[in-house]
């Protein structure tokens, strides 16, 4: 019988990944903004102008030099001379000398020698040449000046930026159409198992649903790879085979079940038989998620996960999601298996968890408030073959290797399940 797996540690995974990574080089594609949402910039992104162009009012009303307004209120207005209106979208050539003011719209140009706009509210039309004013301003009050927001040249976007919605809308400002992004790393998504049928099949006897197929494919959508659901594969050496041996153009293939050690698990032999250096790691020490494998098969990367639907996710989330992103440009080599988190939940324990020591562990928790108002954390304990446990789960718990676990009443940080 064939020796049991070891429980490496992650940081092996790391390690021996990031030795074929180093060489791997990304391609990129230029993208128009509609297509960009989610991608990832391939460089540096200046910005090309001055956001805004010119300075411009804020607020509908006056365009003045603060220092004419100095010591006024409702009681002792100051009066201006009005010299003129400034046109919406229109270039102004109106100049303000001391005591002068000139209309202006909420975002239209400021006259030259104006620093600051009174807001229509603070003032009262006299006649058609003058106004009072019953404020006093600073100096660039109700005022974007030019190139407040990004100055000519200024970074806007780092190389590995993901784009968000909010970020395709200063793409757009600035007339930037056309960017240069990573192209998304292919995933081949392929089940194995003979006791799996696809989910529009009626199960007979001992047949199950694929599960692993559409959590794993949806969220490498999710997290900006391009998956390709190459379905169920039953459990022949041949038929498995051939089926990794077509992904392999893939960046990334993931074959979900038979990497245990039953009597159909041949993962490893396949995986050895289709190239050089074949399978670098087989076991680790977390907890869904034990019998993962690491294969490198010529230029490929193949990851085994284990086929219980959690425990897939579990390798997925953790360990993939993090491949992807530096297949996607998202990571540099260096960044990987680095905890660097940045949405971090602190919540209350509603009851104590146990954790094995020596294995590092990831639990699944529902977020819900106590009636103080303050976050609460139930850990959705149970068997890593359950689905629900996941479906439920708002957030993780992780509880590092050296631990036994946590307390009830203990505040516990958490991270999202799905972003
Ligand atoms: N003697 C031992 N048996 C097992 C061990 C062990 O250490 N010694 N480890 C257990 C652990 S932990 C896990 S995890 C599983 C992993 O097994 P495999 O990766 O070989 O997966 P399978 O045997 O193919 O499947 C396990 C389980 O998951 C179901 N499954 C598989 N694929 C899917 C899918 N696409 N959708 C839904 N469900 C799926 C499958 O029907 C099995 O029930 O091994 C333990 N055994
Ligand atoms: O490691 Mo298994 O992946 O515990 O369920």
């Amino acid at each position: 019988m064939r020796e049991f797996l070891e429980l490496n540690p992650p940081n092996k995974f790391w390690d021996k990944i990031k030795e074929y990574l180093v060489n791997k080089k990304l391609k990129i594609e230029n993208l128009t903004l509609d297509d960009s949402l989610g991608r990832i910039a391939a460089e540096d992104i200046l910005s090309p102008a001055d956001l805004p162009p010119f300075s411009r009012s804020t607020v509908d009303g006056y365009a003045v030099r603060a220092a004419d307004t100095a010591g006024a209120s409702a009681a002792m207005p100051s009066f201006l001379e009005l010299i003129g209106s400034v046109e919406m979208g229109e270039k102004t050539d109106l100049e303000l000398s001391e005591g002068e003011a000139a209309a202006v719209p909420t975002g239209g140009m400021l006259p030259k020698g104006a620093d600051a706009v009174l807001m229509i509210e603070n003032t009262e039309k006299i006649d058609n040449q003058t106004i009072e004013s019953s404020k006093s301003l600073g100096i660039g009050e109700n005022v974007v000046k030019k190139a407040e927001d990004i100055a000519q040249g200024e970074i806007l976007f780092k190389k590995r930026h993901k784009f968000m919605a909010r970020d395709i809308g200063a793409l757009a400002g600035l007339g930037i159409t056309k960017i240069n992004c990573f192209k998304k790393a292919e995933v081949a998504v392929i089940s194995t198992g003979d006791e799996l049928i696809p989910p529009e099949v009626e199960a007979k006897a001992g047949q199950i649903r694929d599960i692993n197929t559409y959590t794993i494919a949806s969220y490498l959508q999710k997290i900006g790879a391009s998956p390709k659901k190459v379905g169920i594969i039953e459990d022949k050496f041949e038929s498995l085979k051939n089926s990794v041996k077509n992904e392999l153009d893939k960046d990334l293939v993931l074959i979900s079940g038979g990497s245990s050690v039953g009597i159909k698990d041949m993962t490893i032999e396949i995986l050895d038989s289709l190239g050089e250096p074949g399978v670098l790691l087989h076991g680790l020490s977390i907890k869904p998620g034990k019998p993962t494998i690491l294969a490198i098969i010529d230029q490929s990367i193949v990851i085994g996960l284990p086929g219980h639907p959690g425990s897939a996710w579990t390798v997925t989330t953790t360990l993939v999601s993090e491949v992807v992103k530096m297949l996607t440009g998202e990571k540099e080599i260096n960044e990987l298996g680095i905890d660097d988190e940045k949405y971090i939940i602190q919540a209350k324990l509603s009851r104590a968890v146990v954790s094995a020591k020596g294995r590092e562990e990831y639990i699944p928790v529902k977020i819900t408030k106590d009636k103080n108002g303050e976050l609460l954390a139930l850990p959705q304990l149970g068997k890593s073959s359950l689905i629900t446990n996941l479906v439920k789960g708002d957030a993780v718990l992780k509880i590092d290797s050296y631990q036994e676990g946590k307390e009830l009443g203990e505040i516990v940080e958490l991270r999202i399940i799905e972003k």
